[in-house]
């Protein structure tokens, strides 16, 4: 137990962005071609070493001419003055423009000497086979000529240090001729991930060893990039002592920065905080904040370290609130543009673990423009709690209740986050899935037709989509509704014979059934309750007899899944799973699946999109197996 970690002193966020700020990260500048040049940062001023243009230059088609012997001209008094040739942009002019004189010029060419300012060509006219030049407006000298210099003149500051480089700046560099220029540095910022249970997506997982994807490599690797950063992916370490201090002193001596995720918290196995104090500087192991607590921050031969929680939604957050800043800084790069909105909390929420609590949230606006919050916590482990949600309230250490209306302030996740135009929850139905695909903007949180009708009940989301018998009305509005084909999924050919539901509780076959979210659970468990009326015993009974009845699977393809895989002999299902997954289909009957719509939020234009559809062509019910109207 002695290896054991506890989180009793957790230092203050404040205090570990000081610890953070003292970190050794160093990236020298470097020089690079304007082809590469976008998005980096000027490392020093740049001066003008030309002037831009550099002769004086025609900026309009037309004729060169001395200014002053137009005065008066109009379209009434036009002047004539003789044509003495041309000059094109890039030659030489090889005429000078005497009084009386006029040469035709292209936008971009040399003005010849004797010339001062340029007619349009749309205000003249040719006479005489082109000898004679008829003039009918008046220039003043320098009409229609860029000066050399006026653009930039040799010697002036061009850019100052500091300057990210975009489209507009590369421009001007141009301009100047410059091929290349110094930029800041971009830190190599090296990335190990720990646990023996991680795997590169593109390889196949073992799930019965608990293998799953690596996540924080790449969300991580995709940050430090964002910030300005050059992000390195060293293999995955497992909790083996000596090869993870091995990996993570290549890392330091190659990067910058290193930065582990996992292993950080109180397991006898996450060793990684005693390799930083073995060869290096441990200056901080756990700060006060939520998710993120088992932060670590040190030195280590030489380079700074960071470890993150392995948690994706903790290292995430942690790698935005503390990483990201430090590696913008040394990068040179301005901190992104934050935006903010005020809503008021949809439900209630309480929290009382004393840290400052950085609280995923979804919103959704109602008709009459305000920003309803609810959080999204589907805890530190669900990569979902970030996608699922446009932003996060930071939620004081001291608050431990936030009451229903109470009004919070939204950090969106970056300016350009636009809330949903709907926002629905419900049942998980094949064909309703399809039909987001042609709304603009639409959230969807397949959560079941019970959590769905308790969370319209509070006035949370714009719909419900729910399915199966309910002991509580809603008072809604209904968008439109069909029916599915509902049964018992069995693998082709029908191994087991099973052709009712009654055989699945006497054949002792494994069943994967529904989660009792689910209207499709609630139809099953509705016939069952009938079976059971007949046959005179109680539901238990019966349920106890089917094997795998208690589990119940979150999406409505896993029952499918799992059979297709040879994990189960048979599932609770739709037709059209069924269908497409090749599957055999037993018909138990069919439900009815009906979107229902806040009365409150039926005006509000996401709302009208998928009502306009429901009663449109776009969705074709009845070409879905099993599905009708
Ligand atoms: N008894 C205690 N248990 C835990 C505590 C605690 O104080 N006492 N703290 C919890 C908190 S808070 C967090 S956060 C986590 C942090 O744990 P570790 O940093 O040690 O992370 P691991 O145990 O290695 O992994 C946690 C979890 O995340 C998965 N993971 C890890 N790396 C990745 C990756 N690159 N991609 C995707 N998923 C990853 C890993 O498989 C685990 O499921 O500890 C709590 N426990
Ligand atoms: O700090 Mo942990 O991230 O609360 O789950």
């Amino acid at each position: 137990m002695t290896d054991r970690r506890e989180f009793r002193d957790l230092v203050s966020p404040d205090v570990a962005h000081e610890i953070i700020h003292d970190l050794p990260i160093a990236s020298p500048p470097e020089t690079v071609s304007l082809t590469s040049a976008r998005g980096r940062v000027l490392a020093e001023r740049i001066d003008a070493d030309i002037d831009v243009p550099g002769f004086d230059r025609a900026s309009m088609d037309g004729y060169a001419v001395r200014g002053r012997d137009t005065f008066g001209a109009d379209e009434a008094a036009p002047v004539d003055l003789d044509r003495i040739g041309a000059v094109h942009a890039g030659a030489t002019p090889d005429i000078t423009v005497d009084s009386g004189e006029a040469a035709e010029i292209s936008t971009g060419a040399v003005m010849p000497p004797g010339a001062d300012a340029v007619v349009i060509v749309e205000r003249t006219q040719e006479h005489d086979d082109g000898a004679t030049v008829r003039v009918h407006d008046a220039v003043a000298p320098g009409d229609n000529v860029m000066i050399a210099g006026t653009d930039v003149a040799a010697g002036t500051r061009a850019l100052g240090p500091g300057t990210r480089l975009t489209p507009r700046e590369i421009g001007l560099l141009s301009a100047l001729g410059v091929e290349s220029v110094p930029v800041r540095g971009r830190p190599t910022v090296g990335i190990v991930s720990t646990g023996d249970e991680l795997v590169r997506p593109g390889s196949t997982l073992d799930t019965t060893r608990g293998q799953i994807y690596d996540v924080n490599s790449y969300t991580i690797a995709a940050g430090v990039e964002e910030a300005g950063g050059e992000a390195k992916l060293y293999p995955h370490t497992g909790d083996d002592y000596d090869e993870m201090e091995q990996l993570l002193i290549e890392a330091a001596d190659e990067c910058d920065l290193v930065l582990s995720s996992g292993s950080t918290s109180a397991s006898a196995v996450d060793v990684i905080y005693r390799v930083i104090e073995s060869r290096g500087d441990l200056r901080l192991h756990g700060v006060a904040v939520k998710p993120g607590k088992p932060m670590l921050v040190g030195e280590l031969d030489g380079s700074a370290y960071i470890g993150l929680p392995g948690y994706p939604v903790s290292a995430l957050t942690i790698f935005r609130l503390f990483v990201a800043p430090a590696i913008r800084s040394v990068a040179g790069q301005p901190n992104p543009q934050t935006a903010t909105l005020t809503g008021k909390m949809a439900v209630e929420e309480r929290y009382a673990e004393g840290r400052l609590r950085l609280m995923p949230v979804g919103t959704v606006s109602n008709t009459v423009g305000e920003t309803l919050v609810y959080p999204v916590d589907k805890g530190s482990g669900a990569t979902t709690s970030l996608v699922e949600a446009d932003g996060v309230v930071a939620v004081d250490p001291d608050t431990e209740y936030l009451a229903t209306g109470e009004s919070v302030t939204v950090e969106l996740f970056s300016p350009d986050v636009r809330p949903p135009t709907l926002l629905g929850v419900g049942e998980d139905d094949p064909v309703f899935s399809r039909i987001l695909d042609t709304l603009s903007n639409p959230r969807y949180l397949a959560i079941g037709s019970r959590e769905g009708r308790r969370r319209l009940r509070n006035d949370v989301p714009d719909i419900a989509v729910v399915a199966g018998p309910s002991d509580r009305s809603l008072d809604t509005i209904s968008l439109g509704s069909w029916k599915r084909e509902w049964g018992l999924l069995v693998p082709t050919g029908n191994p087991a014979n099973i052709d009712e539901l009654s055989d699945i509780i006497e054949m002792n076959q494994q069943f994967v059934n529904r989660r009792t979210d689910s209207g499709l659970r609630r139809e099953l468990d509705a016939t069952i309750d009938s079976l059971a009326d007949d046959r005179n015993v109680s539901r238990e009974k019966l349920t106890q007899s089917i094997q795998g009845y208690e589990r119940g699977a979150k999406g409505v393809e896993s029952p499918a899944r799992a059979i297709i895989q040879g994990n189960a002999d048979t599932g609770l299902g739709l037709r059209i799973t069924a269908t497409e997954r090749d599957l055999e289909f037993i018909s138990l009957g069919t439900q009815q699946v009906s979107v229902e719509a806040n009365p409150n939020r039926i005006e509000k234009s996401g709302v009208e999109e998928l009502s306009d559809h429901l009663d449109s062509d776009t969705v074709n019910i009845d070409s879905y197996h099993g599905y009708e109207h």
